[in-house]
């Protein structure tokens, strides 16, 4: 992952250059650019504070979120500056709840591309089009068909929200550098009646192209992609179906699958930190997830994994999870023929009983670990929560459907109806809740402590794919970075505001795991210590602190060029 070279190619590729008024004088003068800001050079400390206030007047999140993305598009750098310095505060203005929010009303607030949109009536020149995208160089990038975004449903077009908030945090998360992430979008249609009525819609008015269209149109994407860009690390987000993408692709190209496999890391990490405080061994922990979706199995998949390296057979660890869809427990005598990633989990000692709410699932399970992913606010009730609390000591409620209007339950009411005695984790982020005098803080079991990590590693070592060991040592690189005050307050995810370190752990981890099975392909690290690897990442990390957009050029042949590039890029 190459900084920009001081040559003009690799500033005229830079996303948003515009006169910064924390330019120097020399460089205004470098760059022909004085007079056109107004004349104090400031510090990053005033513009920060200016971009505060400004933010501070919006007064719906929505506003706070569209004002956050011109600043993106006008200012990278300080953007990202104040991402960085402002991580807990300004990360649920830019990723989950409120980009949920502003997926669900893209038609209406769009001002700007924001990346690149593939649509199915494109086929056959993907490639051409992909090479349409400004930037020479590109290294990561997310992907979205639209039709999951988040737990709000089919949004077509309007999920491009998702690869930005995501991309946007695997700059602020890991440091890969703004301009050699795409956020991709691709049309195949929408089932969403509403959007297909709606004028200001942006997507094709069709409805989707069928499973086998869809397999054609990526197959297509990912050699056009992988063509243009050679080793492009390709994070798939937000498909309803995305199963058969990830069996056909993970083991061609350097793909992986957030929603299954990111999901999965960052909650083993979770569970595993949990399973700490839990008196009950692992071989009999009980887990009943709410949500048989590609969430949920990636989750109990992992968790399976980790119980069978605690010494449980395979099948002792698949018997510990019962799954509940829309029509109830999952069982192989329920009637309904099952989706393939449900067999699985499917259980078979139900004695011909079926189950069908989550109350008689409760009662008949017995579970310690209560999973969320249905997308159902507020399935886990008081009744339910106090059931969990009446058979455990410590219950582990995690509920992680996104937005936080899609959450099965709230912290609060974890915490009143557990009596503060629940594990928990959600998906989105939710406010502290003070219990008997105590301050309860919640932790935030979201796919974001574990993905830009992923990337980052491996694009760092080049990794000819990204195998699922190296997702699983992703979990465990997380759950290692839990200091111990943080657990011993109840966390079960280290502090957010220490994610660039966090990510650099599971960079590392997941270089470490290339390594051992030979898919790494940059030599020159292999023989590094860990703190040397540590240090070598984090020089390859974008810092915002330290790049105000242009950088003191040495040779006037240098700053000739980059003045001249940085002119063309902010059209000037
Ligand atoms: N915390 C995190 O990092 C992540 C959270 N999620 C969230 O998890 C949720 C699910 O995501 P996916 O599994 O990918 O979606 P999905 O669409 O593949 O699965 C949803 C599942 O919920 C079940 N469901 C829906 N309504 C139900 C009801 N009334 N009763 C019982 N089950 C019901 C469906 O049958 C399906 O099995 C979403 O809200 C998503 O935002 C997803 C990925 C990561
Ligand atoms: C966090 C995430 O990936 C989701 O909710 O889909
Ligand atoms: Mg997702």
């Amino acid at each position: 992952m190459p900084r920009p070279s001081k040559s003009s190619t690799a500033y005229r590729q830079s996303r948003a250059f515009h006169p910064d008024t924390s330019h120097s004088i020399e460089t205004r003068k470098s760059l022909r650019t004085l007079g056109l800001t107004p004349p104090n050079v400031e510090s990053y400390e005033l513009q920060a504070q200016r971009c505060m206030k400004q933010l501070e007047s919006k007064t719906s999140p929505i506003e706070k979120y569209i004002y956050l993305s011109n600043l993106r598009n006008s200012n990278v750098h300080l953007f990202y500056r104040l991402v960085l310095d402002n991580f807990s505060t300004l990360t649920p203005l830019i990723y989950t709840p409120v980009v949920g929010e502003a997926c669900l009303k893209w038609s209406e607030i769009y001002q700007q591309p924001e990346g690149l949109y593939l649509s199915y009536k494109d086929r056959g020149s993907l490639k051409e089009i992909v090479q349409n995208w400004p930037q020479q160089n590109v290294e990561m990038t997310v992907v979205t068909d639209g039709s999951r975004i988040l737990g709000l449903g089919d949004l077509g077009i309007n999920g491009m929200g998702i690869p930005v908030g995501k991309l946007a945090l695997y700059t602020g998360c890991a440091g890969i550098r703004p301009e050699v992430t795409l956020p991709l979008t691709i049309d195949l249609g929408t089932n969403n009646e509403a959007l297909l009525k709606d004028p200001l819609y942006m997507g094709s008015r069709r409805t989707r192209v069928s499973e086998r269209e869809e397999a054609m149109f990526l197959d297509e994407l990912m050699v056009a992609l992988n063509e243009v860009w050679p080793g492009i690390v390709v994070q798939f987000e937000d498909f309803k179906n995305p199963f058969p993408a990830l069996e056909r692709y993970q083991n061609k190209y350097c793909c992986f699958n957030d929603d299954i496999q990111g999901t999965g890391a960052v909650i083993l990490a979770g569970i595993i930190a949990a399973l700490r405080n839990s008196e009950t061994p692992v071989k009999d922990q009980r887990a009943v997830f709410m949500g048989a979706g590609s969430a949920g199995v990636g989750v109990a998949k992992q968790i399976v994994e980790y119980f069978m390296k605690e010494g449980l057979t395979e099948d002792e660890a698949r018997r510990c999870f019962w799954f509940v869809d829309t029509k109830g427990l999952i069982t192989n005598d329920r009637g309904d023929k099952l989706a393939q990633h449900k067999v699985y989990f499917s259980r078979d000692d139900n004695k011909g009983q079926q189950f069908k709410t989550l109350s008689e699932i409760v009662d008949h399970v017995k579970p310690t670990i209560l999973m969320g992913l249905s997308t159902m606010r507020g399935i886990f009730n008081e009744s339910i929560l106090k059931k969990m609390a009446a058979m455990d000591k410590r219950p582990i409620i995690f509920p992680l459907s996104n937005p936080s209007s899609n959450s099965e339950c709230t912290f609060e009411e974890a915490m009143k109806f557990t009596d503060g005695r629940a594990m928990f984790a959600s998906g989105s982020p939710f406010p502290d809740y003070i219990h008997n005098g105590k301050v309860m803080h919640a932790s935030q079991g979201n796919n974001m402590y574990v993905f830009p990590g992923i990337g980052l590693g491996s694009i760092l070592c080049k990794t000819a794919h990204i195998s699922q060991e190296m997702i699983y040592t992703s979990a465990v690189a997380l759950s290692n970075t839990l200091r111990e005050d943080e657990f011993a307050s109840g966390m079960l995810y280290p502090s957010l505001d220490r994610i660039r370190s966090v990510s650099i752990v599971v960079a590392r981890e997941v270089i470490r795991e290339a390594q051992r099975q030979r898919l790494d392909r940059e030599p020159s690290i292999r023989n590094l210590s860990d703190a040397e690897l540590d240090e070598w990442i984090s020089t390859k990390m974008y810092d915002p602190r330290k790049d105000n957009g242009f950088p003191e050029l040495e040779t006037r042949e240098e700053t000739r060029e980059a003045t001249a590039a940085y002119r063309m890029a902010a059209r000037l």
